[in-house]
């Protein structure tokens, strides 16, 4: 059959027709096909195990060792892991009693009002025992740094402080007092439980001390509160990339700290009372002044006048309240007109509280919503206007709020930011934080010697939201979760209360205080969410081994996502996407684990999990910072393992590569029949044509579930008439072969970012690779070290790369070369051992675990491959479009994809779905 648009490279799609029928021609082998799936019909779907026979290896869950294997961002801690029930049966449970519980460190910040509690759970040496241990080894050339700091997760819970039983039982079943705590790694002195201490600041440090001796068997290192205020502020602030943010008028928009230029500030703590703090540098502080007229006076006053149970049930009471029934305002005084000549509005409030002198209502006869408005207005706005005139007396610009009264309350915030504001005639700044109300506890908690924290760097922090989080960090709670199967029983209990986070949440239009002069807000901010759901603080994952990637050419200035999400349409547009995409993505993460009933009810749990992620997001989209298009695949990502689906498209992936290598050999023989400038351009043709197999898109999903592998392939192929809709490769032909007989010298090193298991990696990406190595460039393909959607993994590529050796020489030898042959293939043909002096072929993880990239957080290994790097070819539509279609790199780069989604096509390249992407850019 000739090719499908006469192309001679085509008949790989006739091979592929041609194993086909082979294969259904022979019963035995039909078994093997329907495996290797080149019928995709939703056969994955099957729950029922006796379908499943010959699939039985590739269903099961991995073994510990392969996870341990991978990962420059731990996932879960799998020590003590056991088998629940059975083992004898498929798939058995396992169970994980010691996830995140390996926890050396805590401190605490015990306030009059709540006992934040800061803790570190750490991972247990992750060791690369793979295949690519040479490959690692010879690209990091013996120089990886070892780090002082060691990696792991800062949780954060906060309890209140007349509850502190509550907080020891906390304490006591996390065993966090045991005497781990400061004989683990960093502090060997202090071996037993007599000897334990632990890090604590606030007045209750000293008021509970003796309880802590007599319940807890520990003492208690009291840590000056102001001293850790602002160690915490400035760890923040500095380590923490969406830590700090304006509100003003409803709109939240995070600030970009240059840690050059952060000092002086003022720090205003709102708790109890207020403190306020000058800020000069690291330890280097004042207390300038503070009020007595803070988060407590509006609790407590609040509760005598209004009868509430709760600081929630307070701040939602003011959401429906009108301060102007009891505020006394210009306009009550003027007779209804404006106090023009200096500049007051009549709706400006003249004197809180002052309509109650003159009015002959009791206490009653005023509504409770409008009592808490008034007084979260009058409290909000003094300590806006007192910090104001501390900034002024220091001349500090800056002015940045914690504290749990914020407690990321809209209003309160606003209030606040419209007092600095309208004070300094837009001369300062307020800004609030994410971790409002925990500087403290961190500042305590970095208080421990040896701990390395302050070395620190942003990029070495990853923050994730695990469905957990909420409910240990938000909830003033009762007992901590122990596993999963408490974690999903919790999900059950709080979709059958019927909380608001799981129903579809409306867009809240922007602005929703309406703060503008003194005018009657507009509305006061939703439903106060609850407490379970409400933190914006998520879990801290330490990874010291990530770095940002050498070739940016400007780390600054980069952003990796390419869609905005803060554009509300597109916002809406992609949750929906997300949403829709879940039946699909739920059947395959329950099929990998076997379709097994604790599979189903995880599988559920997950969906449940997710769509709270989503509806919390498209209510508050900046609730867990900045979000691009990147972050919420990577939460996905995140919350599929976070419910222990570890690769939900394993045995898709599988049978994928099974079915690509079979036609390699027979595409590789095409492709060496062509001259040079025939096969440069087939073989990029084959990368954009075969990166439709990407399980992660809606209509390739469709297309997967009408036809076959051959057919989608052909189709691929037919699309790919050049002029593609961006189409650099003339520029890139030209870098490569050269024009008018001059011969360009070859690249060095090319970095391969990998995307797709199956045709993509198989039959796109690894001719292109055995190309520049023929041509004498180095070649590192970098893959993921976690899976995400059908992605490869770096893990995975040492035995596809074995299995393509196979069949040809100039694969084999740069395989040697670059040790991925260890195993797999260790003599030649003819039992020697060749002593290979080609350039080598290696394989390097990237750090993380979702189908976008964020290159300013990469594996150690990754920017060691860099740095002798001239070419890097990114793939796919997450690595090339979603992020990195704007970055520019100090050296040339290659950026190809089709692009699988009608409305970023239109956005992106005003183009069609399956319209193709080849950018070359020069070294800038
Ligand atoms: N769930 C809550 N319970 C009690 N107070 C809360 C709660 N959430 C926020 N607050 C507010 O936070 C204040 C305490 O803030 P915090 O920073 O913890 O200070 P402190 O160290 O003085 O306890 C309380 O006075 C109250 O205004
Ligand atoms: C998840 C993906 C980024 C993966 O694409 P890839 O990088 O494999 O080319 C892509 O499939 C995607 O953007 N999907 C969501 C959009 C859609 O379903 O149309
Ligand atoms: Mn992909």
């Amino acid at each position: 059959m000739a090719g499908l648009t006469g192309h001679p490279v085509l008949e790989i799609g006739d091979k592929f027709e041609e194993l086909q029928n082979n294969i259904f021609n022979n019963n035995k082998n039909k078994e093997v096909i329907d495996k290797a799936g080149l019928v995709v019909k939703g056969e994955e779907n099957s729950n029922n195990n006796n379908n499943n026979q010959g699939g039985e290896r590739d269903m099961a869950p991995p073994t510990s060792n392969s996870l341990h294997r991978s990962g420059s961002r731990p996932q879960l801690d799998l020590s003590k892991a056991a088998i629940q029930g059975n083992s004898e049966e498929r798939d058995p449970t396992i169970l994980l009693p010691n996830q995140s519980d390996d926890i050396s460190h805590f401190a605490l910040d015990i306030g009059g009002s709540l006992i934040k509690l800061v803790y570190f759970s750490r991972h247990e040496g992750q060791s690369i025992d793979d295949k690519r241990k040479k490959t690692v080894k010879e690209i990091s050339n013996g120089s990886r740094r070892s780090y002082p700091i060691l990696g792991g997760r800062l949780h954060f819970v906060k309890f209140e402080t007349s509850k502190l039983n509550e907080c020891l039982d906390f304490i006591s079943s996390k065993q966090l007092h045991n005497g781990r705590i400061d004989s683990h790694y960093w502090n060997s002195e202090a071996p037993n439980k007599e000897n334990a201490v632990i890090k604590a600041t606030g007045g209750g440090a000293y008021k509970f001390a003796d309880l802590f001796k007599e319940r807890l068997g520990v003492s208690i290192d009291k840590e000056d509160e102001m001293d850790c205020l602002v160690a915490g502020a400035n760890f923040l602030l500095k380590a923490i990339r969406h830590e700090a943010f304006t509100h003003m008028e409803g709109h939240k928009e995070f600030v970009q700290i240059d840690h050059n230029d952060l000092f002086p500030y003022l720090l205003v703590n709102v708790g109890s009372g207020v403190s306020m703090i000058k800020v000069d540098g690291d330890g280097k502080f004042q207390r300038v002044s503070g009020t007595n007229v803070g988060g407590g006076t509006y609790w407590g006053l609040g509760r005598l006048l209004t009868k509430c149970n709760s600081f929630d049930e307070l701040l939602e009471l003011s959401q429906r309240g009108d301060n102007r029934t009891i505020d006394m305002l210009v306009g009550d005084i003027y007779g209804g007109m404006d106090y023009s000549k200096i500049g007051l509005s009549a709706s400006t409030i003249a004197s809180s509280f002052g309509k109650a002198i003159s009015d002959k209502k009791e206490l009653e006869d005023h509504r409770p919503e409008d009592i808490s408005l008034s007084l979260l207005r009058m409290i909000s706005y003094n300590i806006g206007q007192i910090s104001y005139l501390n900034a002024l007396r220091f001349g500090l610009k800056r002015i940045f709020f914690g504290g749990f009264f914020i407690r990321g309350h809209a209003y309160t915030m606003d209030t606040i930011s419209f007092a600095v504001h309208f004070w300094s005639q837009g001369q300062a700044q307020a800004m609030f934080l994410r971790h409002e109300g925990f500087l403290g506890a961190l500042g305590a908690f970095m208080s421990y010697e040896k701990l390395g924290l302050d070395d620190l760097m942003v990029h070495q922090l990853v923050e994730r939201f695990p469905m957990g989080a909420p409910y240990t960090g938000g909830k003033i709670h009762g007992p901590p979760l122990g596993n999963l199967n408490e974690k999903i029983s919790w999900m059950e209990k709080f979709v059958l209360k019927g909380t608001e986070i799981t129903a579809p949440v409306p867009m809240a239009p922007p602005g929703t205080t309406g703060l503008g002069g003194f005018e009657v807000p507009s509305s006061k901010g939703g439903t106060l969410r609850s407490d379970a759901s409400a933190l914006n603080v998520g879990v801290l994952h330490l990874v010291p081994t990530l770095e940002v990637f050498p070739l940016l050419a400007n780390p600054k200035m980069y952003e990796p996502n390419t869609i905005d999400l803060s554009d509300h349409c597109e916002l809406e547009y992609w949750f929906t996407v997300l949403s829709e995409h879940l039946p699909d993505l739920v059947d395959k993460a329950v099929a990998s684990e076997g379709g097994t009933d604790d599979a189903k009810r995880r599988g559920d749990a997950f969906a449940r999990a997710f769509s709270a992620h989503l509806a919390r997001l498209m209510e508050e989209p900046a609730a867990y910072g900045k979000l691009g298009l990147a972050n919420l695949l990577e939460l996905r990502e995140e919350c599929l393992r976070e419910f222990q689906f570890l690769d939900a498209y394993r045995s898709i992936k599988q049978r994928e590569n099974e079915v690509s290598l079979a036609v390699l050999p027979d595409l590789l023989m095409e492709l060496d029949r062509m001259d040079e400038e025939a096969r440069l351009l087939t073989l990029i043709e084959g990368v954009l044509a075969a990166n439709i197999f990407d399980w992660g898109s809606r209509a390739c999903v469709d297309l997967y579930h009408k036809g076959t592998i051959i057919d989608i392939y052909r189709m691929s192929r037919n699309k790919m008439q050049r002029p593609w809709r961006v189409d650099d490769f003339d520029l890139f032909r030209e870098r490569m072969l050269g024009s008018e007989g001059k011969k360009p010298r070859p690249h060095k090193r090319a970095l391969l970012f990998v995307d797709n298991s199956g045709a993509d990696v198989v039959l796109g990406m690894l001719p292109l690779a055995r190309e520049l190595l023929r041509r004498g460039t180095e070649v590192v393909l970098v893959a993921n070290s976690l899976p995400a959607l059908n992605d490869v993994t770096a893990m995975e590529l040492p035995d596809i790369v074995a299995e393509a050796a196979k069949h040809c020489d100039i694969l084999r030898r740069a395989a040697e070369a670059g040790g991925l042959l260890v195993d797999a293939m260790t003599n030649t043909l003819d039992g020697s051992k060749e002593n290979c002096s080609s350039v080598p072929l290696m394989v390097v993880e990237n750090g993380c675990g979702s189908p976008c990239i964020d290159l300013r957080q990469v594996s150690s290994e990754l920017a060691s491959a860099a740095k002798h790097a001239d070419l890097i070819i990114l793939e796919g539509m997450g690595r090339a479009l979603h992020t990195n279609f704007n970055a520019w790199f100090k050296c040339e780069a290659l950026k190809l994809a089709m692009v699988k989604n009608q409305r970023l096509a239109e956005k992106l390249i005003k183009g069609e779905i399956y319209d193709c992407v080849c950018r070359y850019e020069p070294a800038s």
